[in-house]
């Protein structure tokens, strides 16, 4: 037996209870406050505040190039803000690494999906468990492996290996993954890429029930404007950089600069 599937073996599948290790859950808000970053000549991001408060939905839109996965990259770590301030539960998370910011309480998805290949999918998971159950355990109760693959569709796939999954499938791999770490934000960059309508649909479900079973915060970019308008309780919109329209789906819809910036045209928000 391998080191590393030792170590994935050893992993208890139930749920630590915070409660016993003495320590009571605090209520934690993601706080981007006049955040920007940029290359060179480059504003990715000018200016951004937002908030995701534990239980919200909240959406992130914005055409090719608006500055969404670089906003996301601030807030998980792998960048560095050039000016402003991104905190969780009123602690700064200025200049904390990925792990950092993830055993803070923020976990992410990717764009391009990165799933451990080789591994089940079940091990996929208990990589990011273990780390739950070191640093987070005390803070937060999870639910168990089987209860996070249950919850977001992959019940009976445990034991398959990742890769040879299909893409909607190694997408909700990687969700389960960001979810074992019992986060109090969940960061979703492009969670419908790549699905069908019903996957799609499916989905919507799938971020409900985790926002309803983990009580996190979910913070979801995609360009599937359908998804998001239905899935978000607010909404972000983002263009060239800057926040230009903030409110529920229904005021985004009709807010005359997001129409213009997708494509002039109302029935693209619509
Ligand atoms: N590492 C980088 N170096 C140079 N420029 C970058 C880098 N990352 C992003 N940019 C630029 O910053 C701007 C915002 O890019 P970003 O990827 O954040 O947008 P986005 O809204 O996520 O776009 P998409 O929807 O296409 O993923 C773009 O002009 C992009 O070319």
């Amino acid at each position: 037996m391998t080191k590393r599937s030792a170590g994935l073996a050893a992993i208890p599948h139930t749920t630590p209870d915070p409660a016993r290790a003495g320590v009571a859950a605090l209520p934690a808000t993601l706080a981007i406050e006049g955040v920007s970053k940029h290359f060179g000549g480059v504003y990715a991001v000018r200016d951004v505040s937002l908030t995701c408060s534990e239980g919200e939905i909240v959406g992130l839109i914005g055409p090719n190039g608006a500055g969404k996965t670089t906003l996301m990259n601030l807030i998980s770590g792998t960048l560095t803000p050039d000016q402003g301030d991104i905190s969780l539960g009123g602690v700064s998370l200025n200049g904390a690494s990925p792990a950092d910011c993830a055993i803070a309480g923020i976990a992410r998805t990717f764009q391009n999906i990165r799933v451990f290949h080789r591994l089940t999918v079940r091990q996929n998971i208990e990589v990011a468990y273990t780390t739950y159950l070191r640093h987070r355990a005390h803070k937060r109760a999870s639910r168990s492996i089987e209860e996070i693959m249950e919850l977001i569709g992959l019940a009976g796939d445990g034991d398959l290996k990742a890769g040879t999954l299909p893409y909607g499938k190694q997408r909700r791999v990687e969700i389960a993954r960001a979810l074992a770490l019992a986060p109090d934000i969940l960061l979703l960059d492009e969670p419908a890429a790549g699905m069908n309508e019903a996957e799609s649909v499916g989905l919507i479900d799938s971020v409900r029930a985790i926002r309803d079973q983990f009580g996190c915060g979910v913070v979801v970019i995609d360009h599937d404007l359908k998804f998001i308008m239905r899935v978000s309780e607010r909404i972000n919109v983002m263009h060239m950089g800057e926040l230009i329209a903030s409110g529920t789906p229904d005021e985004v819809r009709v807010n005359k600069e997001v129409i213009e910036v997708y494509l002039g045209t109302k029935s693209a928000v619509s």
